[in-house]
């Protein structure tokens, strides 16, 4: 898809970093017009963005947080397998997901991530994590009601700033209360196993991610090129999912990336990662790139499954949610201004 200049190796520091816009949480809830207008922007253009949460009373504490929850991973992933494995619960979405089961980023390459799923909002959380003690969950049950909280906001901003009716408003399907398939997945990359993680769209409507290594990388919409996500310690990365773009028509823009195993200045011997993927509830309905209306569920599910079929046979139109052809130019609404 993408054509680099000779010589270039994919994962090292010669490898531009993307610019996004960093947006102040604390404005958005505020609805100052000026910070929705670049929100509305990052996501018209990236899909992705920074978002920094030091001017907000009510979130701030997401960034302590978030360290607490990654010091909570990185001492359960240093568990011996079979400890791990009394988390499994033979699905492929929830509890602990060993080495092997997802797709990796070369043709053939199934030795990549380890997950832990927590599925669920606050409510079923931890119903799949047997060896945590109460007070992790504590902690968990907050990170989820926080990281809600925030795509809640964003929702609504981005419905207010676009204007959008109340029957189409984009925070619409998000009731908390009923099923859905949002989840919190923390992702293990050891340098020994490799790092890598297939180039993809995410599912849901919105992702709010934190890490602090190298490794994730955005197919720029200007270049069709490979750029790396510098990891920042205090502000989330945030992503446009595939129900946002097509719940708002398409103008909202998903954007196609996937994790590398950094080398050179950008090298190190770990990668984890903290995916808040935010999903609409299970019976919402929409319709997908072409025009067909299915339900949030169905969505998931046949994603889900691209992500554990052989190369060969992935469809890549559920695998990168329309987004391919957006990249190649053979879809209308191509926004790549700055
Ligand atoms: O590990 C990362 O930085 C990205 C993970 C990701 O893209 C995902 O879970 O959908
Ligand atoms: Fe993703």
């Amino acid at each position: 898809m993408s054509t680099l200049p000779e010589g270039l190796d994919l994962s090292d520091e010669r490898v531009p970093k993307a610019s996004f816009s960093t947006i102040d949480f604390a404005l958005l809830e505020a609805r100052d017009a000026a910070e929705l207008k670049h929100l509305l922007r990052a996501c018209q253009t990236h899909g992705f963005f920074y978002l920094n949460f030091d001017n907000s009373e009510s979130t701030k504490a997401i960034v302590n947080e978030k360290t607490r929850v990654q010091n909570f991973m990185k001492e359960y992933f240093a568990q011996a397998t079979e400890v791990k494995m009394k988390d499994h619960l033979g699905i492929k979405t929830k509890g602990y997901i060993p080495y092997g089961t997802f797709t990796g980023l070369k043709k053939g390459d199934w030795r990549t991530v380890e997950h832990l799923m927590v599925g669920g909002l606050a409510e079923t959380l931890c119903a799949a994590i047997l060896t945590i003690l109460s007070v992790i969950s504590q902690l968990f049950k907050s990170y989820l009601d926080r990281c809600n909280y925030v795509v809640s906001v964003m929702l609504g901003a981005l419905s207010d700033v676009l204007e959008v009716p109340a029957s189409k408003r984009f925070d619409r399907g998000h009731d908390t209360s009923k099923p859905c398939d949002t989840t919190l997945a923390m992702l293990s990359y050891p340098l020994d196993i490799g790092e890598t993680l297939q180039e993809h769209t995410d599912i849901g409507s919105m992702t709010v991610l934190f890490s602090h290594e190298f490794g994730l990388q955005v197919l720029a919409p200007e270049t069709h090129q490979w750029e790396f996500v510098e990891p920042r310690d205090r502000h989330a990365v945030i992503n446009v999912g595939d129900a946002l773009r097509f719940m708002s028509d398409k103008q909202l823009y998903s954007c196609v990336h996937r994790v590398i195993r950094a080398t050179g200045a950008y090298a190190s011997p770990h990668r984890y990662s903290l995916a808040f993927l935010r999903r609409p509830e299970q019976e919402f309905k929409y319709k997908d790139t072409e025009g067909k209306e299915l339900t949030a569920k169905e969505w998931h599910d046949s994603k889900y499954k691209i992500y554990y079929t052989p190369h060969e046979e992935q469809d890549s139109r559920v695998l990168l949610g329309g987004m391919e052809r957006v990249l190649s130019g053979t879809a209308h609404n191509v926004a790549v201004t700055a």
